[in-house]
């Protein structure tokens, strides 16, 4: 299923109230058993999706009318992390397995992507960002014991956490798509504050790891004019270039982000001073 958003303006979303926030920026629904689930956001026309494979394995497909195009990576390239149980996934008859936390890249022109999970009493959960893309970088995957983990925060600000690359321009390479998790320590439960912003591009945030009680209050909107949604496990949200993308959880949790745009300098961000945020 692919479900459509469309992009907002700043000055518009100042109106809005919880409803329509959720309505615009929140992916509630992407991780049902046996389907694959899929927003096509058309800011930078990300395709953010989930995929929990059972008995029978689950292709990557969309309708010709969303895309444009006759197969998913026609002219798309597409990042998979399993953030489930042990799984593959089979591009093009050749299969890729991959635990938990561990990602693959898949770019421009296969034809064939498959999801299979390898116990469906114990099914992967595949979460899927996808860009597009005009040039074909080779498939390859990034375990999480491979990917360069980046120390950031202190405990004293309850922001210790580490950040892992995986599809960036010193690691795995790709068109457009910039993707990797940030694992919270244990008593940390802020992210990416002090929070930036960035004209250049924009971004998708997945929260998970988190117990079913669990809230993440994603903080959002232009830096002088912030709103929240109150986020649950598994959930995603749409940031667009002029929101801040930042949020303080009830436990500690693990995130993947996702970006596309002008370039992908992971740096390249426009830092807001504590002071400026309302
Ligand atoms: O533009 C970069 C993204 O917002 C994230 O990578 C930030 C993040 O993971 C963090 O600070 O924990
Ligand atoms: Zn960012």
């Amino acid at each position: 299923m692919m479900e459509n958003r469309y992009a907002t303006h700043p000055t518009d979303t100042k109106s809005y109230d919880t409803e329509r926030l959720r309505k615009q920026f929140l992916m509630e629904g992407l991780f049902v058993p046996g389907q694959l689930n899929m927003v096509y956001s058309h800011v930078d026309r990300l395709i953010t999706g989930g995929v929990i494979p059972l008995k029978e394995p689950v292709k990557l497909e969309a309708d010709k009318h969303d895309i444009g195009a006759d197969y998913f990576l026609e002219r798309r390239e597409i990042g998979i992390v399993n953030i489930g149980a042990k799984g593959s996934v089979i591009v093009d008859g050749t299969g890729y397995e991959l635990d938990n936390k561990d990602g693959l890249y898949v770019g421009l022109g296969n034809r064939e992507v498959w999801f299979k999970s390898a116990d469906a009493l114990n099914p992967a959960r595949f979460y899927l960002s996808s860009a597009p893309a005009h040039q074909h970088y080779p498939t390859e995957k990034v375990a999480i014991g491979r990917a360069e983990p980046a120390y950031l925060g202190s405990l004293a600000q309850s922001n210790e956490r580490t950040i892992y690359k995986y599809f960036h321009p010193n690691g795995v390479q790709s068109c457009q798509l910039v993707m990797g998790m940030t694992l919270l320590k244990p008593g940390s439960m802020w992210n990416t504050m002090p929070s930036h912003t960035h004209s250049r591009r924009s971004e998708t945030y997945l929260y998970f790891d988190m117990p079913e009680d669990g809230v993440v209050f994603h903080m959002m909107g232009e830096p002088s004019e912030t709103r929240h949604l109150v986020v649950r496990n598994e959930q995603a949200v749409i940031s667009p270039s002029w929101s801040i993308h930042s949020g303080v959880g009830t436990c500690h949790y693990t995130f993947i982000w996702a970006m596309a745009g002008e370039n992908q300098e992971f740096a390249d961000m426009d830092m807001i001073a504590m002071q400026d945020l309302r």
